[in-house]
């Protein structure tokens, strides 16, 4: 079991063990007082993990109902926020209730956003389902929808009351599920240790790591978070250090987009990290060795490097990155494994880099297909 303190705005614990979903009624009511909670999940999860959740709520007094909307990021969005909105109204949740996030990052955000602007925000608690959501995005309190612009262009900063990463959880996600996680994975271990990147190079993050060593698997997780922490704590709202989180994102966010969403999130990361890391060799701000190191791991963890968009759909996507200020985007560039910098580049030279990275990327997958 692991116990890790988050010193944001609202201080909260996250617990990374076995056997939490069960726990998560007695958790939430040491930490709310309200009388009702609204469990948000998604197709593919409720049906697997809501049941022994919402016994556990309902032994510790809450009333509960549960809100299930269909899986994937094309419903990380409005409708969807609208309508849970409308399901917390008619099921008369006050201010003093409580949001469960049961699922992966898309559940987590659009539950998070939810709870953030139900009666200008309510407590919420993240129960992450898949690997990406345990070591990432059910920390921190970033929660968002897409818009038809881009990925998620309207949001808040919301932190939740508790994270309860139940790692049983993680042995129903098909490998490729599990191994998009670790595209995040291997982002923390860019920007911030590059001794577990070394680790991870020789004992990759694998399904049959979980089957073989559970509790090696936490402790990665715990790893992880704790990169995230550091990094939130010392810049909550994004005004700076944490942009360093985005490495890979302001390419892969385009990807994602202009592959309309067939791709999953730590897999377009994981190209982007590629993309600038490549872009960075050419311009000699980065140790040759990067962009080789970051995609051979990759492969290891089972990410491919495929992708169909053309670089100038991607580009017009990657406009709509939030770090972007007018005609200067601020990029995260490796110099090293372990070291990264945040970089303001004008547009028409972040052009020049995304289409030199993304050509070094299909290189690179041409590279794995041929061995
Ligand atoms: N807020 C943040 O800081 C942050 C950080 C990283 C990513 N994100 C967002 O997170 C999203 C990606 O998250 P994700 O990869 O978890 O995607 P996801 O939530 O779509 O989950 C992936 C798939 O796995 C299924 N699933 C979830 N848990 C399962 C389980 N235990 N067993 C079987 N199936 C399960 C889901 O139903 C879905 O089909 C993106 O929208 C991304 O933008 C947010
Ligand atoms: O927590 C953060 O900060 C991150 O940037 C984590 C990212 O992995 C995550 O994908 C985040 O949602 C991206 O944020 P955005 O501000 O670029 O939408
Ligand atoms: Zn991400």
């Amino acid at each position: 079991m692991y116990s890790l303190d988050i010193q944001a705005s609202k201080p909260y614990q996250v617990l990374i063990d076995t056997f939490l979903l069960e726990r998560a009624g007695e958790i939430a009511r040491s930490l709310n007082a309200g009388r009702r909670t609204l469990i948000i999940s998604d197709s593919n999860v409720a049906p697997l993990y809501a049941e022994p959740v919402k016994s556990g709520l309902q032994a510790a007094g809450y009333t509960c109902e549960l809100a299930v909307f269909s899986a994937g990021e094309e419903h990380k969005r409005a409708e969807t926020y609208i309508s849970l909105l409308e399901k917390a109204a008619s099921f008369e949740m006050t201010r003093s209730d409580l949001i469960i996030a049961l699922g992966g990052g898309v559940v987590g955000d659009v539950a998070g956003f939810v709870a953030a602007t139900y009666m200008r925000g309510i407590d919420f608690i993240q129960i992450p389902t898949t690997l990406l959501a345990m070591v990432d995005s059910s920390v921190g309190g970033k929660t968002a929808i897409d818009l038809e612009a881009g990925k998620n262009l309207a949001g808040a900063f919301w932190q939740p009351r508790a994270v309860l990463a139940d790692v049983g959880c993680l042995g129903t996600l098909t490998d490729e599920q599990f191994a998009d996680g670790c595209g995040e994975v291997i982002k923390h271990a860019v920007i911030a240790d590059s001794e577990l990147f070394e680790e991870l190079e020789k004992t990759p993050l694998t399904p049959e790591l979980l089957k073989q060593d559970l509790s090696r698997v936490a402790y990665l997780i715990a790893r992880n978070i704790d990169i995230k922490r550091a990094v939130v704590e010392a810049d909550e709202r994004e005004s700076n250090m944490r942009k360093l989180l985005n490495f890979g994102h302001s390419i892969g966010h385009g990807v994602e987009a202009a592959e309309s969403y067939r791709l999953g999130h730590g897999t377009c990361v994981g190209i982007g990290m590629v993309a600038i890391a490549s872009a960075s060799v050419t311009a000699e701000v980065c140790e040759p060795d990067v962009p080789d190191r970051i995609a051979a791991l990759l492969r290891n963890h089972g990410l491919s490097l495929h992708f169909q968009a053309d670089a100038q759909n991607i580009y017009n996507e990657a406009l709509h990155d939030k770090k972007r200020a007018g005609n200067s985007i601020d990029l995260v560039v490796p110099r090293a494994i372990g070291a990264v910098s945040i970089a303001p580049t004008p547009l028409d030279e972040f052009k020049k880099i995304l289409e030199v990275g993304l050509a070094c990327v299909h290189a690179y997958a041409g590279d794995i297909e041929d061995e």
